[in-house]
């Protein structure tokens, strides 16, 4: 029996109607086999920032935004199905809006969203067999160093942690058991830039069947796309950036080749990591504002790292001319993010800086509205052991810093006042100095 529409002028259940019905949330036609399997990306017409919040979800009210699908199960027409969706787990209206707005804005032809970064690297790693080898960096986030490990010591895969910055590093193990090159830029927490395009070069040309994997989480898709630059498979926590508030967690993995995508839903599917209706609107609606969220972050961090160097202290951050690969960074993305990091030289006063700041919170994470101070030996690298640690010449005085949308002049009073509390400066009459600064000295070398 048909219902009445919103205005109860007659029967919602109009020839119209039932041509939309047709179609899916982004008014696609519906495939006659289940979508979920091949969500496929809408081409991308207007600038990043524009498609970011241009999206077209055509169900029947008009909704302006996404739904949240918050059901597990879905009723189908015959005992054989007949519906685009059965169950959560392998599809999920919500989920399957996301993913095509992510594929649209990575560049890439399918995205898949999952429960965390990690959980994003874990369905990319189960692509690897025993015997297969990895190439990745020596300056890497603690948790992806953590599950490589595992995969090292429980999984049979060969792990090899070289330094990226340099391509000749990489191919001098690269060889026909090269699985993967999975690289980081600008490396968390040393800010070290790689040469994405220059790595995947040598790394498809030595072995065609090596996939080049970028973690783009410190950029995310505003400022760097990882699959124009040569890479196979890029992947994001989209807790940072992407989501922006630090009230999820997300994973996200974006590909170009439709039988890698097929190989990872599966994963997906088969192990049930899939982002949930809820945490995919909250996505969602995070995405939208990422340009302007950017925008305002990297200029504060501009500021902040500007003002440090100022004051002698050795900033690592890619849009100080100081940065030695500031060059290769602006060759590879279209901003410098807003994540940096400085030293004092002894670690007692980058405690007391981190604890006197206020403004600051102290916590891991980066890519929220609001900033952060952290210090990455203790906290967010943690999982590396200090022996690893000082292999990797990974300073244990070095302070991170996540920078947010506030008043920038906010952030730079309550950092100044943490530095001077702290004894990290000699006040004069000019103002106030690192103590013992090699006041030349940004990054002298990253
Ligand atoms: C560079 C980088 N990649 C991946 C991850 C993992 O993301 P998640 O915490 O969402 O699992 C993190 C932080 O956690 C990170 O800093
Ligand atoms: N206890 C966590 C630490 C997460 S660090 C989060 C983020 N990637 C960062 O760099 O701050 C863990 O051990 O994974």
């Amino acid at each position: 029996m048909a219902t009445p529409n919103s205005n109860g002028n007659g029967p919602a259940v109009t020839a119209a109607s039932k041509a939309l019905a047709r179609l899916d949330l982004d008014g696609h036609d519906l495939p006659p086999s289940p979508a979920p399997s091949s969500p496929h990306a809408g081409r991308r017409r207007y600038a990043l920032a524009t498609e970011l919040v241009y999206t077209e979800t055509k169900d029947q009210y008009g909704s302006s935004s996404i739904p949240i699908y918050q059901s597990a199960t879905f009723k189908q027409t015959s005992s054989s199905g007949g519906n685009e969706y059965d169950y959560t787990r392998s599809g999920n209206p919500t989920r399957t809006h996301l993913e095509r707005h992510l594929a649209k804005i990575m560049n890439a032809t399918r995205a898949l969203a999952v429960g965390s970064g990690m959980g994003a690297l874990d369905v990319i790693t189960r692509l690897l067999r025993p015997g297969d080898e990895v190439i990745t960096g020596d300056d890497l986030y603690g948790g992806t160093n953590r599950l490589l490990t595992y995969l090292k010591n429980n999984q049979g895969v060969v792990v090899h942690h070289v330094d990226t910055t340099n391509v000749d590093r990489v191919r001098e193990v690269l060889s026909n058991k090269t699985a993967m090159v999975l690289l980081e830029t600008p490396t968390n927490p040393l800010i070290k830039i790689v040469d994405i395009p220059g790595i995947a070069r040598v790394s498809h040309e030595i072995n065609s069947k090596a996939l080049v994997i970028v973690d783009n989480t410190m950029l995310s898709p505003i400022l760097c796309n990882p699959l124009d630059l040569g890479a196979d498979v890029v992947y994001e926590s989209g807790t940072k950036y992407l989501s922006g508030h630090h009230d999820i967690m997300a994973g996200v993995i974006a590909v170009n080749d439709p039988e890698l995508g097929d190989k990872m839903y599966f994963t997906i599917n088969a192990t049930g990591c899939g982002l949930s209706p809820n945490d995919s609107f909250l996505l969602m609606r995070g995405v939208k504002t990422l340009a302007i969220r950017m925008e305002k972050q990297q200029t504060n961090a501009q500021r902040i790292a500007e003002f440090l160097e100022s004051h002698g202290f050795k900033v690592r951050y890619p849009g100080l001319k100081s940065h030695p690969q500031y060059d290769l960074h602006w060759a590879i993305a279209r901003g410098a993010g807003a994540v940096l990091s400085f030293e004092t030289g002894d670690v007692a006063v980058s405690e007391r800086i981190v604890e006197a700041a206020r403004l600051w919170g102290i916590s891991v994470s980066f890519g929220c509205v609001n900033s952060l101070i952290s210090m990455p030996c203790r906290m967010s690298h943690a999982s590396i052991d200090a022996k690893t640690r000082q292999e990797r010449q990974m300073p244990e005085d070095i302070i991170r810093l996540c920078v947010g949308i506030e008043d920038v002049d906010d952030l730079i009073d309550d950092l100044s006042r943490a530095l001077i509390q702290a004894g990290a400066v000699a006040i004069t009459l000019d103002g106030f100095h690192a103590n013992d600064a090699d006041v030349d000295g940004a990054v002298s070398s990253a």
